[in-house]
C-alpha cells in the first residue's frame, strides 16, 4: 500500500514531487521520466555507501540494458565549487552520457545543486531527477530548479535555473540523517511559516518535539506543506523576478556568514536560522515588525535546536561586503526580505547599510 504524498509543480516545465518511504527502491518511479538509455547518479561519499547501490539496482531492475554510471564527491559544502563542477562534468563525459541521458542527484542540497548545475551545462542541458536525502533538500533545494556552486566571493554565484524532471523524496532515508542536519532542514521549514503561512508557525510550535524526534507522519506533513508553498511560488515566478525572492528570507545575512566562514562553519540551515532572526531584528529597527515577532521566531528556532545568534568574531565590514554581491542586490543598493510579522514578508529595496551594521553589531 502506498503512503505517498504528491505535490505538483506547474508552469512551462511541470513535474511532480513524490514524498514517502521506499521511493529509492521504486525502479518504475525512478525510471518513469527516462528519455534514453543512459543514467548517471551523482552522490556524496556519506550518502553513496547507504543508498547508491539501491538506486542503481532499482533502475537496472526496471530498465534492463540501461547504461548506469555514477560518481561521488566528498560530503559537505566545501565540495560545491567550480572544481567540483568540473570533476562532475569530466565524470559525465568519461561515462559517455548522451543528450538524452538523465542525471540522478542522490543526496542533500550540495549534491542537488552541483549535480543539477552539471545537468544544466552538459550538452547545454540534459534531464535531472532530484533524489533528496536530507530534510533540507526535501523541503527546499530539490524543488524549483535553482542550481549553483559557491565561489570564495559568495554563495551560489555561478549557476543556472534548471528545473528537475521529477523529485522523489524517500522519507525513509531521513532515518540515517544526523540530528544536526535534521535540525538544519527545520530552519527552512520555519521559513515558509515566517514568510507566507502564519498558521504553519502555530503548527510547528505545537509539533516541535515530534519533528525533533523524527516522527514519520509529522515530518511527512511538514515536507508536503513546505513543498506546496515552494511549488506555488516557483510556479508563479520561476526566475525570481518578484515574489520568489521571499524564499530568501534570512539568506542575505545567512549567506554572508557562510561565505565569511569559508563554507566550513555553520551549515546552510543553521546560517539561515541566524539570518532569519537578524532579518526580523532589521524589520524591527525599520519599524515594520514588533519585538514580540522577533522573540517568537527566535524562540521557535531555539526550541528546534538551532543557533539564533551570529558566531562570535565575524567582521561586520566583511559581512556587508559579501551582501553587496548578494544576487538580490541592485545598483541602487542592498535589498532584503523583511517581514511585518508571522506570514507577512516582503522585499525592501535600498536598505541603509547603517541599519544592517547595527543589526550585525547585536
Ligand atoms: N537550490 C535551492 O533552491 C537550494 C535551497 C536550499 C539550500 N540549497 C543549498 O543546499 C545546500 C545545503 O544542503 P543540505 O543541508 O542538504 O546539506 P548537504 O548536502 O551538505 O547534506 C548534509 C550532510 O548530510 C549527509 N547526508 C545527506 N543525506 C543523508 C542521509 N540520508 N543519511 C546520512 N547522511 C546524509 C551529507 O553527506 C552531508 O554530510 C547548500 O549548499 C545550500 O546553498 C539550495
Ligand atoms: O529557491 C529559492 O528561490 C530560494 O531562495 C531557496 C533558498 O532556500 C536557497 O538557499 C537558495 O539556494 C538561495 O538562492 P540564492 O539565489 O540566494 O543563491
Ligand atoms: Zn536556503
Amino acid at each position: 500500500m502506498s503512503h505517498d504524498r504528491t505535490v505538483a509543480v506547474g508552469g512551462a516545465h511541470p513535474y511532480h514531487i513524490s514524498i514517502g518511504p521506499g521511493l529509492l527502491d521504486d525502479g518504475e518511479r525512478l525510471a518513469s521520466t527516462l528519455r534514453g538509455s543512459d543514467a548517471f547518479v551523482i552522490s556524496d561519499d556519506s550518502v553513496a555507501p547507504l543508498y547508491l547501490q539501491r538506486v542503481v539496482d532499482a533502475l537496472a531492475r526496471a530498465r534492463p540494458g540501461l547504461r548506469i554510471g555514477h560518481w561521488t564527491l566528498p560530503a559537505g559544502e566545501a565540495s560545491k565549487t567550480l572544481e567540483g563542477f568540473g570533476r562532475a562534468i569530466s565524470a559525465i563525459a568519461e561515462a559517455g552520457m548522451r543528450r538524452d541521458a538523465t542525471v540522478y542527484a542522490l543526496g542533500g542540497g550540495v549534491v542537488g545543486d552541483l549535480a543539477g548545475f552539471a545537468a544544466a551545462a552538459w550538452m547545454r542541458g540534459i534531464d535531472c531527477v532530484q533524489l533528496p536525502t536530507t530534510l533540507l533538500a526535501m523541503v527546499d533545494s530539490s524543488v524549483g530548479g535553482k542550481t549553483a556552486v559557491d565561489l570564495p566571493q559568495g554563495k551560489n554565484l555561478v549557476g543556472a535555473f534548471h528545473p528537475p524532471r521529477a523529485v522523489l523524496a524517500d522519507t525513509g532515508s531521513l532515518r540515517t540523517l544526523p540530528a544536526r542536519e535534521l535540525r538544519a532542514g527545520l530552519a527552512e521549514v520555519v521559513k515558509y511559516g515566517a514568510i507566507v503561512d502564519a498558521p504553519f508557525l502555530d503548527w510547528l510550535e505545537a509539533h516541535a518535539d515530534a519533528l525533533l524526534a523524527g516522527d514519520d507522519d509529522v515530518l511527512a506533513e511538514a515536507i508536503a506543506r513546505s513543498c506546496a508553498h515552494k511549488a506555488a511560488i516557483v510556479e508563479r515566478d520561476p526566475f525570481e523576478h518578484g515574489e520568489r525572492a521571499l524564499l530568501n528570507f534570512g539568506h542575505t545575512f545567512g549567506h554572508a556568514i557562510e561565505t565569511e566562514q569559508g563554507y566550513g562553519g555553520l551549515v546552510h540551515g543553521e546560517a539561515v536560522a541566524v539570518g532569519m532572526v537578524q532579518a526580523a531584528r532589521l524589520s524591527e529597527r525599520l519599524g515594520l515588525a514588533s519585538p514580540a515577532d522577533t522573540a517568537r521566531l527566535r524562540g521557535l528556532l531555539q526550541r528546534l535546536g538551532l543557533p539564533v545568534d551570529a558566531p562570535p568574531g565575524l567582521d561586520a565590514d566583511a559581512l556587508v561586503a559579501h551582501m553587496r554581491l548578494d544576487k538580490k542586490a541592485q545598483s541602487g543598493g542592498l535589498r532584503f526580505i523583511v517581514w511585518d510579522g508571522a506570514g507577512r514578508a516582503r522585499v525592501l529595496a535600498d536598505v541603509p547599510e547603517d541599519a544592517v551594521r547595527e543589526v550585525l553589531r547585536g
